[in-house]
């Protein structure tokens, strides 16, 4: 059968960006293969397929194509900032029964009724034709959400890390010479070792409260730990390839994967944190993930930080150059967190991964958490009367 190319041309500048775009305007592998190829010199035909076969385009979860959406859930929301260790537990709920509700069933505990005996289950709607069906009522492949959960850490993790000097970083770390030149003593090393191990036990803390209460909620949700548990993970980030695999063979496996800003190594005696933010750029320019999302405790951007400003203006839509990443329209000015212990840079952090995300091809919302709106960006049902701020890509 010949292989109808959509029409071009492709907004391409690189294999991987072509590749990138042209998976989330298409499904149709074909499709891809003959616009890649036709705009990637020198790239073969076998070259093209193997890297395909190398990243599977599509996920898929009990025959249902997956929608894969980034969220993070900002420590303001989660936790009472300015309070040590204390969980906003209002906001907790809220977002694992708004999960629960929105997930593809697969990724749910079994309904109470269905019979499992020495791990054998018998499926109580499999009868059920139509709810089990791959397709739409019209033809099309049914297409069922999963979530990426990032969270931040709020009272559980700022606190400490400004108590031992830790900071957010977002460049690798110093090598040879410079990096030498930044040795501590060894009461210093300790100081600081001291500062990491406590402040990953408080976010790790936070952690286990968040994936407690989704599972309670009956969402299948595991914890990933990020320092120490994606091989060399840094402060900085620095282990996208290893982050990525981990997360889709969670996801692949059914299992909706928690990750969270964490205290980690930087260089070999240095410690820093690495934000949440960070994360959500390392996974927000995956091929696979459709939407990423901020929550996050004010209504989404705005002209001036808005508590500290009241005339300040909610911006509805960020448009961002896509590749020198600054924002094209309109002018905004964002200062860090408001929140006094906050180490990782506020707002200002997540306006950078929002935009590296968008350039990337991703769209991006940032909202409030709790709010109606919020539920209808994590369902994709949002238009312009959702106070929201969208971060996208252009011209
Ligand atoms: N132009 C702006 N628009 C909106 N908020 C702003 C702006 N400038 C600064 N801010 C501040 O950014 C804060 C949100 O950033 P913050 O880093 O505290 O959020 P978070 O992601 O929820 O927390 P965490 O970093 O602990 O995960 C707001 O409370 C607000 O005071
Ligand atoms: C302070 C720690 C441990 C992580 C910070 O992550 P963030 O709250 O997402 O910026």
């Amino acid at each position: 059968m010949p292989i109808q190319c959509p029409p071009g041309p492709w907004p391409c500048f690189s294999w991987r960006r072509s590749y990138a775009t042209v998976l989330k305007e298409t499904t149709t592998r074909l499709a891809i293969w003959c616009c890649c190829s036709s705009l990637v010199q020198g790239t073969t035909e076998n070259q093209i397929i193997d890297s395909l076969q190398d990243e599977e385009i599509l996920l898929t979860l009990e025959g249902d194509e997956l929608e894969v959406v980034l969220v993070k859930i900002g420590g303001s929301s989660l936790t009472h900032k300015a309070q040590l260790e204390t969980v906003d537990s209002d906001a907790l709920q809220w977002f694992s029964n708004t999960i629960k509700e929105t997930i593809h069933e697969g990724f749910k505990a079994p309904p109470l009724d269905n019979q499992c005996e020495d791990s054998v289950c018998v499926d109580s709607d499999m009868a059920n034709a139509d709810k089990n069906s791959a397709f739409n009522s019209d033809g099309s492949r049914r297409k069922r959400r999963a979530f990426i959960i990032v969270h931040g850490a709020g009272s559980f993790g700022h606190h400490t890390a400004k108590e031992y000097a830790l900071k957010g970083q977002f460049q690798p770390p110093p090598t040879g010479a410079a990096e030498r030149n930044n040795i501590i003593g060894q009461t210093g090393r300790r100081w600081t070792m001291q500062g990491l191990a406590k402040t990953r036990l408080s976010v790790q803390t936070l952690n286990r409260l968040v994936v407690s209460s989704l599972v309670k909620a009956g969402v299948n949700a595991v914890a990933i730990s990020p320092c120490f548990g994606i091989p060399r993970m840094q402060a900085h980030g620095g282990a996208t390839e290893g982050l990525v695999r981990v997360v889709r063979d969670t996801l692949q496996a059914g299992l909706v994967p928690v990750l969270h800003g964490d205290a980690c190594l930087y260089g070999t005696m240095q410690a820093g944190i690495l934000s949440g933010d960070i994360l959500m750029e390392q996974l927000g320019q995956c091929h696979w993930v459709g939407r990423a999302i901020f929550l996050t405790d004010v209504d989404g951007v705005f002209t001036r930080d808005p508590r500290v400003d009241p005339h300040a203006t909610l911006l509805k839509h960020i448009q961002v150059d896509k590749d020198t990443l600054d924002i094209i329209s309109p002018v905004v000015t964002v200062t860090g967190s408001s929140h006094e212990h906050d180490v990782t840079g506020g707002l200002k952090t997540k306006l950078a991964s929002a935009a590296t995300i968008a350039a990337s091809g991703t769209n991006v919302t940032i909202v409030k958490c709790g709010t109606i709106g919020a539920e209808r960006v994590l369902l994709a049902e949002h238009d312009d009367t959702v106070n929201a701020t969208t971060v996208y890509s252009g011209p």
